[in-house]
């Protein structure tokens, strides 16, 4: 079963406007009836079957589901990297067949960074191979957004000498400074401390603040996704399917903690684990529900 929920009761604020409906705006990344599978010579994995869902410019689109729901599956098939079995990905209107300089990926690992080039160098190297822009420009462009992820001063460091959380934001500059039409998070702040987490959650939100691109992200926390987006795609386990979508644009860091944030979580939980459960009319308005089997 599939349902789209909206919370509706709740006050919006200035800073996350909720997802233009589709009569103001064109979606910018469309995911229609995607199934995906992996092949070995043994057997045939499912990873998702039939999702969609629709990106609009400026949203902090989640991905949330357990382990093994297909989460990273979807978005590497959003990068590119994977075909989809059945149904299609269009990013602005564009089928999406190969991997693109207009979607770029931050990943979980620490060692996404040539650790040969200085964290200057790593920023420039996708804006100069791509020939995206000459070299006096990509140092320019490079500076701007270290300046933005709070690195001016490591420019000519190696990555072998910064911290883990350090490390994700200098890919986080890297990959902004290509100014994508989609930024692709795939758990990039999972190995991180829980205070280093925070900090990159507050960082990434001021960042969007100032740059308002466009993101996708991938988390099996609930806590992160209803601090970091402002739309939830809730996939059921494994072979992902779309369990329930939400608009989660009134919750922030400051709301974590609060009853409604706690209440809203613990829903989200058994929206995910218990089949059974049916969210509740008084707080939940439901916009449409799809009954999917
Ligand atoms: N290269 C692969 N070959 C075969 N099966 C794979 C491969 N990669 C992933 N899978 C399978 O596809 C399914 C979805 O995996 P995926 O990594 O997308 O899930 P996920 O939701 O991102 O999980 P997690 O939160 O643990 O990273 C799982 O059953 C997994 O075992």
């Amino acid at each position: 079963m599939s349902l789209v929920l909206d919370y509706t009761d709740v006050p919006r604020t200035a800073a996350a406007e909720p997802p233009p409906s589709a009569e103001t705006a064109s979606a910018l990344l469309r995911v229609d009836q995607v199934s995906l599978e992996y092949r070995t010579p043994q057997r045939v994995v499912r990873a998702t079957h039939q999702v969609s869902f629709e990106v609009f410019p400026a949203d902090r689109f989640v991905l949330l589901g357990p382990s093994g729901c297909g989460k990273s599956t979807l978005l590497k098939a959003v990068a590119g990297f994977i075909a989809p079995s059945e149904g299609e990905i269009r990013l602005a209107g564009t089928p999406v067949h190969e991997p693109g300089p207009d979607r770029i990926v931050v990943f979980q690992e620490f060692d996404q960074l040539p650790p040969w080039k200085t964290v200057r160098q790593n920023v420039m190297f996708p804006l100069l191979a791509s020939r995206t822009l000459k070299r006096a420009e990509a140092t320019e462009r490079a500076n701007y957004f270290l300046d933005k992820v709070g690195l001016s001063a490591f420019g000519d460091a190696y990555p072998h000498t910064l911290s883990g959380g350090m490390k994700q934001r200098v890919a986080i500059a890297r990959a902004l400074a290509m100014q994508p039409k989609i930024l692709l998070m795939d758990e990039p702040f999972a190995a991180l401390d829980a205070l280093t987490r925070r900090k990159m959650q507050e960082e990434l939100l001021a960042l969007w603040e100032e740059v308002r691109f466009t993101l996708l992200f991938v988390t099996h926390s609930i806590e992160e996704a209803l601090v970091v987006g402002n739309r939830i795609l809730l996939l059921s386990p494994h072979p992902g399917r779309v369990r329930a979508e939400l608009n989660s644009h009134h919750f922030g860091l400051r709301s974590q903690g609060g009853a409604g944030f706690q209440e809203t979580a613990q829903r989200i939980h058994r929206l995910l684990f218990d089949e059974g459960d049916a969210p509740e009319p008084d707080v939940l308005h439901l916009r449409d529900v799809r009954f999917s089997h």
